[in-house]
């Protein structure tokens, strides 16, 4: 996703106030050499824990109705849906399909022109300390590139009453500490990556969103931001994540929010999505079941002479069918997709951009 515009002073880091956290994490070499690479966890737990609350969804963002329209299109349309405390929540889509103009409305970067996006059930602009709230890195690049990452921190540290110590504390966790006098435009796009989580991460907040994190980073990098984003959300923290890396996606979220051409079409668990794939089945009769399912609409691919595959209908239905038309079953069994295959048919027809087949 691109990030347009900015926040104030044109970055697009929101951070959160407090120093009161110390590092967790273990130093071990990088694979670039220059970065450093630490243990998990933003080493504290989120303001609501300290204060004694119990999160509640007040705690976590909900869209209702969000909508952005750009002259006579809606690139956002009627988004409704809360993100969970204590989980990773993918948001994927195809290119254009509103992810970014959806996350910069609910940091209050964009003014959304129909219903609202709420953290706490607040819009961004009325939560008493936003600063508190949510943490967010939109672009990787956005960092002045004749600033230090260090200087950066300092500098949003400084603007939001953060002290000197968790700037450091934060280089540390992101593996930066030996680059961060650098300026940042000789940073590579990876540690670009992770001065960005650095900001996000600086004030510990309790709502985390990021765009992309993983692009540019080597093997490494990338395990070690799939690991912090599972350590966050078993903090309890809300991490909202867009990515066009279903592989990636498949290993870290623990649920999925999908849009296409600014439209909700899924709002589910990761493990139902991917069920929602293929049923196997095997029967000595597996071509009048084939019929049989063809005529209710499943789609069905014949495998061998007893074996098959349908997809478009839950499990459920087709046993229920074969049992209904006494066909026995030697084999009626869910094939989970890969995330890869469940997006590319959940989201058929929204891709705008793509390329000719
Ligand atoms: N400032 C703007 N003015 C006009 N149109 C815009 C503006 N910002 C976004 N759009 C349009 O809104 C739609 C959604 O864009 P957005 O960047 O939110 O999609 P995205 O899902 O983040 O895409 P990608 O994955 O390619 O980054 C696109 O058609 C885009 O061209």
């Amino acid at each position: 996703m691109k990030a347009r515009g900015g926040g104030r002073d044109g970055r697009m880091n929101v951070v959160v106030l407090s120093d009161t956290h110390a590092p967790q994490g273990r130093l071990r070499p990088g694979s670039s050499g220059m970065v450093r690479e630490t243990a998990i966890g933003v080493g504290g737990s989120p303001p609501w824990r300290a204060e004694g609350r119990v999160p509640s969804v007040d705690d976590v963002i909900s869209l209702d109705r969000l909508g952005k329209r750009y002259g006579d299109r809606m690139a956002v349309d009627g988004l409704t849906l809360r993100l969970r405390t204590g989980a990773v929540t993918g948001f994927l889509g195809p290119n254009g399909a509103g992810k970014s103009t959806t996350m910069r409305m609910i940091l209050g970067l964009d003014r959304p022109t129909e219903g609202r996006a709420l953290i706490g059930g607040r819009p961004y602009h009325e939560l008493a300390n936003p600063l508190r709230t949510v943490g967010a890195t939109l672009d990787a690049r956005a960092v002045h590139p004749g600033r230090s990452v260090r200087a950066h921190l300092l500098a949003l540290a400084r603007a939001s009453g953060i002290g000197r110590a968790r700037v450091a504390e934060v280089l540390e966790m992101v593996g930066l500490d030996a680059v961060a006098g650098k300026r940042a435009g000789t940073l590579s796009l990876g540690m670009s990556q992770r001065a960005g989580i650095a900001g996000a991460l600086l004030g510990d907040p309790e709502v985390l969103m990021f765009d992309e994190p993983v692009n540019g980073l080597d093997p490494d990098g990338v395990r070690w931001v799939r690991r912090l984003m599972r350590s966050l959300a078993a903090e309890g923290r809300t991490v909202f994540v867009a990515s066009h890396l279903m592989s990636e996606m498949q290993l870290t979220a623990d649920h999925l929010v999908v849009i296409g051409k600014g439209r909700l079409i899924v709002d589910a668990p990761l493990k139902e999505v991917l069920a929602a794939g293929a049923v196997l089945v095997r029967s000595p009769h597996a071509g009048d079941l084939a019929l049989l399912l063809a005529a209710e609409g499943v789609a069905v691919e014949r495998r061998a002479e007893n074996e098959l595959v349908a997809t478009g209908a839950p499990i459920e239905r087709i046993g229920d069918l074969a049992h209904e038309a006494g066909i026995r079953l030697h084999e009626l069994s869910a094939r989970e997709a890969s995330l890869e295959q469940a997006y590319q048919e959940l989201t058929a027809n929204s891709v705008e951009y793509g390329s000719a087949r």
